[in-house]
């Protein structure tokens, strides 16, 4: 069994390179498919969800070229396949192949998808968007099939009824081609949205209004290749401020774009830590002492579901009470146990965290039950005197580039023991 032993209590101090994002990167290398040639993706992080992306697509004939932080993607030998599960399962965004390959053959047959177990993950949305674009969509016996009328799909005006990140980039895929004009209302704002649409414009799609409410998509015969850039994962950037805080520590982040982390900047300086915002670095001092704060998850530019789990082991170290409303998944708390073990107080009420501050935390062996949670506890390990051995890392490693060395380069006392799979030289 592999396992992170890390001996607490130590500041972390120095500087790390943030890699790019994992929720832009598993949605970007779908839409290459779309390319009538090679796409190039650059910053690509090397983590377990890109990798699975990567032997996807090879398994339905794609050209694929990984190599070290960047992917070469030519979908034009692919074959329309029967993807039923298999790696389809491993991961949440292999229902963008849904959107994708609507958009490539006017069909696709693909598995329902996996990822991290934060309570129902309703896919409704995605189903109604393709429906109104003219898609027939059946679910059978977990395999979803969906076929454009005439082998083309149609644009449409598209309300979407909840603010849904993986709606609105699966509607942005299948409309991209589509014939006509898509209009999609009450769409996600996250600057992932606005990076899988700069993508399918420089593809030359015509799409308008990405990183607002209201995108406008005109559909386009064909799609060329390109390169593109992916945007800093603001979530890993996230888990190292608060784990800068946590340690009570000096972190500068680089690669960073700050506007993305406004909310989280802001919650950090509400409890009494010091953010310093520069052109694309953020500098992070931790305080002896923070206050209590309450913090809510919203969609962008509110603060993170994503972060909502390290946030909590944070504030288990103020002083006072402290709730965490989870308001995107209400079920994401599988890591209060988990920080109950190492002394925390806390417990859940419905779909908040209520958390009584204590001065210190105690290592012990505990387990990630996801990507966040697994975040939440290397924090709490990092700020805890003590020794910790933190299992399920198969999760961490979907999220999270060379955790390890990232983590040792800010001085942590941090090694995993067993064959370590993701690791790499850091950047
Ligand atoms: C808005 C939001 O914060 N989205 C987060 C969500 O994206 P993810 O793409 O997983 O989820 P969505 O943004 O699609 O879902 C937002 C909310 O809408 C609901 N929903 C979604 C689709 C659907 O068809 N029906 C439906 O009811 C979900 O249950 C959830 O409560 O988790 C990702 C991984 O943790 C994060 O990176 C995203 O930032
Ligand atoms: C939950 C996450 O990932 P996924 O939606 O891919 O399971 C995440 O990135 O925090």
């Amino acid at each position: 069994m592999e396992k992170l032993i890390i001996n607490g209590g130590k500041r972390l101090e120095g500087s790390v390179s943030i890699s790019g994002a994992k929720n832009s990167a598993v949605a970007l290398i779908p839409a290459a498919l779309l390319a009538d040639g090679p796409v190039v993706i650059e910053n690509l992080p090397h983590i377990q969800d890109v990798e699975i992306y990567c032997e996807l697509l090879k398994e339905m004939g794609a050209d694929v070229l990984f190599e070290d932080d960047w992917m070469e993607v030519d979908g034009r030998p692919m074959q329309l396949k029967l993807m039923p599960n298999g790696r389809i399962k491993k991961l949440r965004a292999s229902y963008y192949l849904w959107g994708a390959l609507l958009a490539k053959f006017g069909e696709a047959h693909v598995g329902l998808p996996g990822g991290c177990d934060l309570g129902p993950r309703p896919v409704d949305l995605h189903i109604k968007g393709f429906e109104a674009l003219g898609a027939r969509v059946e679910n059978q016996n977990g395999v979803m099939t969906l076929r454009a009328k005439n082998g083309r799909l149609k644009g449409a005006r598209i309300y979407l009824d909840l603010v849904s990140v993986g709606a609105t980039i699966n509607i942005m895929l299948a409309a991209s081609k589509a014939e006509g004009v898509t209009i999609i209302e009450n769409a996600a704002r996250e600057p992932e949205i606005v990076d899988v649409a700069t993508l399918l414009n420089n593809m030359g799609a015509k799409i308008k209004g990405a990183g607002t409410d209201i995108i406008r998509i005109e559909g386009v015969e064909r799609l060329r290749g390109c390169r593109h850039t992916i945007i800093p994962d603001r979530i890993e950037a996230g888990t190292y401020m608060i784990a800068a805080a946590a340690t009570r520590g000096s972190v500068t982040l680089e690669n960073v774009i700050p506007k993305h982390l406004e909310s989280v900047t802001a919650k950090l300086r509400e409890i009494g830590a010091e953010v310093l915002e520069m052109d694309d670095c953020i500098q992070v001092n931790g305080r002896e002492v923070y206050r209590a704060i309450d913090v809510k998850t919203s969609p962008y530019p509110g603060f993170p579901t994503d972060l909502q789990q390290p946030i909590t082991t944070l504030l288990t170290l103020a002083t006072g009470t402290s709730v965490v409303t989870d308001n995107i998944y209400s079920a994401r708390f599988r890591h209060v146990d988990e920080l109950r073990r190492m002394g925390a107080n806390l417990k859940v009420e419905g779909r908040s965290a209520v958390i009584e501050g204590t001065r210190q935390l105690n290592g012990a062996k505990v387990v990630a039950s996801d990507l966040r949670a697994g975040a939440a506890l290397v924090i709490a390990g990092l700020a805890t005197p003590g020794t910790t051995e933190l299992e399920g890392l198969e999760h961490i490693d979907r999220g999270y580039e060379n955790l390890v060395s990232k983590l040792q380069s800010l001085g942590a006392d941090v090694k995993r023991i067993g064959l370590p799979r993701m690791e790499r030289h850091p950047r």
